[in-house]
């Protein structure tokens, strides 16, 4: 679908932009709020670019990612900024986690950050990490009171990737409870419990007592 820029909110409001170009992430926002009553614009369709994320919080970038969305689409967006938080390396990689290989002189791809990972935790016996997505829905660009959401998600990191689902570190990130990696668990599995998926019911939750609807 091609469409141009618009500066002119949709009159039913119900159309949201994704402030995001992770084809992953996309999947797991559609199944979960396309069921929700929302029309979930990509933000690639409208033409917007990758917004800058030069802050060291989640929280700061994804208000950034969503305020840019909004600006160059005039309709409300929500953004979400999200990684892998692991114990053993004081917290990294953090809001790098995209970025973890490049940063050391690789690429930056999955594959790329996945060895990287690998490699920091050579002869650590402490696996213990949590994915972290932080989510903000402006109605507006100039929005003054942004839904903020939180989702927090506990596993391990394992050496041997296992798994064909999800994506980014899913295939190292081993969740005891579930006996298997987070890239094994089905998508809709995923979906009800990891972080995004928590942080987006919670989202979801506050989004409808402001319009009214619960
Ligand atoms: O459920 C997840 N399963 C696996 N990996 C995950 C997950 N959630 C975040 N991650 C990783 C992927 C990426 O390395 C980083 C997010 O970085 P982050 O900047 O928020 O997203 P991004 O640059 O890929 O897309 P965008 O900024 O356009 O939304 O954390
Ligand atoms: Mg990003």
């Amino acid at each position: 679908m091609s469409e141009t820029l618009s500066s002119t909110p949709l009159p039913d409001g119900k159309d949201i932009v994704l402030a995001s170009n992770n084809a992953g992430k996309l999947r797991e926002f559609s199944a979960i709020l396309g069921t929700a009553g929302f029309r979930m614009i990509a933000q690639g369709e409208l033409g917007v670019p990758e917004a800058e994320e030069p802050y060291f919080t989640f929280l700061e970038n994804a208000l950034a990612k969503a305020r840019h969305a909004s600006l160059l689409t005039g309709r409300p967006a929500l953004a979400d900024d999200s990684g892998l938080c692991v114990d053993a390396l004081a917290g990294a990689p953090g809001v790098m986690s995209a970025r973890y290989a490049m940063l050391a002189g690789g690429e930056r791809s999955d594959a790329a950050n996945n060895a990287h990972l690998v490699r920091e935790l050579q002869g650590q016996p402490n696996r213990k990490a949590r994915y972290v997505a932080v989510l903000v829905y402006v109605g507006h660009v100039d929005d003054p009171c942004p839904i903020v959401a939180q989702g927090e998600w506990a596993g391990e990191i394992v050496d041997e990737p296992k798994g064909g689902n999800g994506f980014g570190y899913d295939p190292h990130f081993y969740i005891p409870a579930q006996g298997m990696t987070v890239a094994e668990l089905a998508p809709e599995a995923k979906n009800r419990i990891s972080h995004r998926g928590q942080a987006l019911q919670a989202l979801l939750t506050a989004l409808k007592a402001r319009e009214g609807a619960v």
